[in-house]
C-alpha cells in the first residue's frame, strides 16, 4: 500500500490504463475487463484490476492535472512495478480538421510548466511517448471507426485559460488538443524507462465552442479504450 493506492503489491498488473476520472475507470473496467475487481478507493480515485482477453490490466484514475497524476504514476511505477502507462483521457480540439469524438494519439506534448520544472531548470526537456506503444496504437486505430489524429498536444494547468495568446501560438504549431496531465507522465515514464502513451478522445473544442455532457465524458469514449488494449498488449 502507498499514501494514496490502498491495493496490496500484487494487486496492481504491470499495465495500467489511466483515466482523469474514476467514474471513467469504473466504466471502463465494467465494460471492458473480465473479473474487474475494485482494489482500491482511497480518496474516491479507484483503482479497478481484471483481465483483458487473458491479460491482466489495472484501470486507475489519475485525477485532474498534473500534481495529482504525477502522485498517482509515482507510486504505480517506483512502489507497484507498473511498466506500461496509457492515459485514457478527454481533450480540448485545437484544429479545424481535429473534430468532437476524434481521437487524438499523442507523440509529444508541450507545456508551460510540470511538476518536474523545478528540476530541470532551463532546460526545455521534450517529453515524448514509447515509439512501441505509439506505433501499435496507430495499427490499431486502423481498424476503430473513427477519426484518428497522430502529433503533438499541450498539457495546459489550467482548464479555464486566461492566456488565450497561449492557445493561438500552440494552434499556429500544429498541436492538435488540449489536457491536462501527459506531460507528466510522460516525463515520468521517460524517467523511470517504462513506457507511456497518451489517448485522448476530442471532449469539446476550442474553435467551435462544442462540448459534449459529463456523462458522455465518463461512459461513452471507447474507441480510445479498444485502441489503448490492443497497443497495451499488441
Ligand atoms: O477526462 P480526463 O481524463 O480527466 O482529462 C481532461 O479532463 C479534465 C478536465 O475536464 C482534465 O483532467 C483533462 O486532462
Ligand atoms: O483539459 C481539457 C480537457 C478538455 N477540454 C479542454 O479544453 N481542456
Amino acid at each position: 500500500m502507498t499514501v494514496h493506492i490502498g491495493a496490496e503489491k500484487g494487486q496492481i498488473a504491470e499495465t495500467v490504463l489511466m483515466p482523469g476520472d474514476p467514474y471513467r475507470a469504473k466504466w471502463v473496467a465494467e465494460t471492458f475487463l473480465d473479473d474487474a475487481e475494485l482494489v482500491h478507493e482511497v480518496r474516491g480515485m479507484f483503482g479497478f484490476t481484471g483481465s483483458w482477453k487473458g491479460n491482466r490490466v489495472t484501470i486507475q484514475g489519475s485525477g485532474m492535472g498534473m500534481p495529482s497524476m504525477s502522485i498517482y504514476a509515482n507510486e504505480l511505477i517506483r512502489d507497484y512495478g507498473a511498466k506500461t502507462l496509457i492515459r485514457i483521457g478527454s481533450c480540448g480540439g485545437m484544429q479545424e480538421h481535429v473534430k468532437v469524438r476524434d481521437v487524438i494519439i499523442a507523440m509529444t506534448t508541450t507545456s508551460t510548466s510540470t511538476p518536474s520544472s523545478t528540476m530541470f531548470r532551463e532546460l526545455n526537456f521534450a517529453p515524448c511517448a514509447d515509439y512501441s506503444l505509439l506505433s501499435a496504437a496507430v495499427k490499431a486505430a486502423k481498424s476503430v471507426d473513427v477519426g484518428v489524429h497522430v502529433g503533438g498536444i499541450y498539457s495546459s494547468d489550467t482548464f479555464y485559460s486566461e492566456r488565450k495568446d497561449l492557445d493561438e501560438q500552440m494552434q499556429r504549431h500544429g498541436i492538435l488538443g488540449v489536457e491536462m496531465e501527459a506531460a507528466e507522465l510522460y516525463t515520468l515514464a521517460n524517467r523511470y524507462g517504462v513506457r507511456a502513451l497518451g489517448i485522448m478522445t476530442v471532449s469539446d473544442h476550442l474553435l467551435t465552442g462544442e462540448a459534449l455532457p459529463s456523462d458522455q465524458r465518463e461512459k461513452s469514449f471507447g474507441d480510445m479504450v479498444e485502441i489503448a488494449l490492443n497497443a497495451a498488449f499488441a
